[in-house]
């Protein structure tokens, strides 16, 4: 069975963090493991407090997996602060894994934020360069590459302005913000697209760490990046367009609707 590892923060409420990371690597048929770099206490509508786990258990979390488990893939999603991002690079330059997808989360979907903005430049020369895709949404991206994204030919050139800054690959996200769920992907030679139509629902927490997991799934699997992403592309788009209706805000996506759309009776209230 492949490997997967998640390094991101913890969501108690279920719907994003390492705990939609863990049901995306389930559902891929992979098996899932997670390093937890801040707890986060958050549900649907808001963020409450952060704390950081030390740098040293983070380090220690990681040469635990690392020491026993050969890792296939890795996904790396929040990461608060300076010394957290200084402890995941070190430890991605011990053990050079492969096929490597960091989603640079910045905000929650609510608005809060899961990011020191002190650490932007820390995010950018310290870990972008480990990344085998770097998967932002538009407000990320606009950070990261500061050029203001408002359609299609913004986010090319925004993608080239990232790519150039050291990852292998970049994804920017268009899903909530352009038109139509428009992914623009760049590989420092050619744009590839990945559209699907925009469904409308407020229930979209957690849909880039579903994302990101799943790509990084399916790269475990063997895939090509534009394989990987395309697949992980229709399985985000099915889990949206499912999502549940759970909590007062955005709810989570859904990584079971392929089994009771087989018969295994798991919807509301039962
Ligand atoms: N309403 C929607 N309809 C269809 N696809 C969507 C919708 N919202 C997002 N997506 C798609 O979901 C994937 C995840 O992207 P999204 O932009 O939501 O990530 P994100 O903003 O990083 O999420 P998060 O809040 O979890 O950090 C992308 O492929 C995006 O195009
Ligand atoms: C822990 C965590 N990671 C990422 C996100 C972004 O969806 C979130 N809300 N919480």
């Amino acid at each position: 069975m492949k490997k997967v590892l998640s390094i991101a923060g913890s969501d108690c409420s279920g719907g994003a963090g390492i705990q939609a990371d863990l049901k995306t690597f389930s559902a891929h048929g992979v098996f899932g493991m997670s390093v937890i770099v801040s707890v986060v206490a958050e549900n649907t509508s808001r963020v409450i407090d952060i704390q950081d786990i030390t740098p040293d258990m983070i380090e220690k979390q990681i040469d635990a997996v690392f020491e026993d488990i050969e890792v296939d893939a890795i996904k790396i999603g929040m990461l608060s602060t300076k010394p957290c991002m200084e402890a995941v690079a070190k430890k991605m330059e011990e053990y050079k894994p492969k096929n490597i997808v960091i989603d640079p989360v910045m905000y929650a979907k609510n608005g809060c934020s899961l990011m020191d903005d002190n650490s932007i430049e820390t995010l950018l020369k310290v870990v972008l360069p480990y990344a085998d895709l770097l998967t932002p949404n538009i407000p990320e991206a606009e950070k990261i590459s500061n050029i203001k994204i408002s359609n299609k030919e913004d986010m090319k050139i925004a993608a080239k302005i990232i790519y150039e800054m050291g990852c292998k690959n970049v994804l920017i996200k268009g899903g909530y913000y352009i038109e139509n769920a428009l992914d623009v992907l760049y590989d420092g030679k050619e744009h590839y697209y990945f559209e699907t139509k925009r469904i409308d629902t407020k229930n979209t927490h957690g849909t880039g760490c579903t994302f990101s997991s799943a790509i990084a799934s399916n790269l475990a699997l063997g895939m090509t990046m534009p394989t990987a992403i395309k697949q992980a592309k229709e399985y985000i788009t099915t889990a949206i367009e499912h999502s549940l209706d759970i909590g007062k805000g955005n709810g989570p996506t859904n990584h079971f609707y392929d089994l009771y759309k087989n018969g295994l009776d798991v919807s509301e209230d039962k």
